[in-house]
C-alpha cells in the first residue's frame, strides 16, 4: 500500500539522521524536503528565525499550535533549558503517530508533551489539564484561519501575561491577513515582521513575532 508523506519523512529519518541528535533529524528532514519532496516544514531559512527567537526568549513553558512530522518541535525543544516544559497540539492521528517517532529518535521525548485534538478545545483545558499557568513563547503555524480566534482564546483563557511571545509562521503564504492585522493594530502588541521564504522555496514568506504588553 501507498505509503503517506509523514510516513516517508519518518524513513528519511530513520535512514540519515543519528539516534539522539537532534540537529540531525533536523537537516535529515530538510534535506529529504529539499531535494525529494516538499512538505510543510518551517524549514532551515526561517528555522534559523525561530531559533533565534527561542535562544532570546529562553521560554520555560512553550505553546505549540500544529505539530505535523515535528520538525519544528524538535527544533525548539533542542534549544531549551533543562526543566522547560513544550507543549504541541497535533489534531491528525497519523501526523501525530509521526511525529512521536520523531521525537523519540531525536532524543527529546521527555521534552515534548504532544497532545491530540483541535486547538479551540484544548487551549482552555491548559490551566487544569495540563498544570499550565502562562506560556513564555507561542509558536504558531497551524490552520491560518484559527491564528486569530486561538490568539483571542489565549488571552482569554489567562495564559499570556505581559511579555509572552508569539510567532507565528506563514504571515505571507499561505497568509494570515486577519492575524496580522490584529496583532500589528492593537495596542496590546508589539508586533515585529522577519521577511524570509517559504520553506524550501524562492517565495517570500515570513515570520512575525509579537510581544503581549498585557
Ligand atoms: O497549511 C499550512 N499549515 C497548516 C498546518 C496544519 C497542522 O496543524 C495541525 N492542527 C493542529 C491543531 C488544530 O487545532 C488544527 C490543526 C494539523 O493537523 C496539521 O498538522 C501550511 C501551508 C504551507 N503552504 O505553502 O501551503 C506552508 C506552511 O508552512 C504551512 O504551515
Ligand atoms: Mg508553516
Amino acid at each position: 500500500t501507498q505509503s503517506t508523506r509523514p510516513q516517508r519523512i519518518l524513513g528519511a529519518v530513520q535512514r540519515n539522521a543519528t539516534r539522539g541528535d537532534p540537529r540531525s533529524v533536523v537537516r535529515a528532514i530538510d534535506q529529504y524536503c529539499r531535494n525529494q519532496e516538499w512538505a510543510m516544514n518551517v524549514g532551515d531559512e526561517k528555522g534559523c528565525i525561530l531559533d533565534s527567537v527561542v535562544s532570546e526568549v529562553n521560554p520555560a513553558t512553550v505553546l505549540e499550535l500544529g505539530t505535523y512530522c515535528g520538525y519544528s518541535t524538535v527544533r525548539i525543544a533542542s534549544l531549551l533549558p533543562p526543566h522547560a516544559k513544550l507543549i504541541t497540539l497535533e489534531f491528525n492521528p497519523e501526523f501525530a503517530v509521526i511525529a512521536r517517532q520523531v521525537f523519540a529518535w531525536a532524543g527529546l521525548e521527555d521534552k515534548i508533551q504532544l497532545v491530540e485534538g483541535a486547538s479551540g478545545d484544548l487551549i482552555p483545558k491548559m490551566k487544569e489539564q495540563f498544570g499550565v499557568e502562562t506560556f513564555d513563547l507561542v509558536f504558531l503555524d497551524h490552520w491560518k484561519d484559527r491564528y486569530l480566534p486561538d490568539t483571542k482564546l489565549m488571552e482569554e483563557c489567562g495564559l499570556l501575561r505581559k511579555g509572552s511571545v508569539l510567532l507565528a509562521d506563514n504571515v505571507i503564504c499561505p497568509g494570515a491577513p486577519e492575524y496580522l492585522e490584529f496583532v500589528r493594530s492593537s495596542p496590546r502588541y508589539e508586533s515585529q515582521y522577519f521577511k524570509s521564504h517559504l520553506e524550501y522555496t524562492k517565495v517570500e514568506d515570513g515570520l512575525e513575532k509579537s510581544v503581549f504588553l498585557g
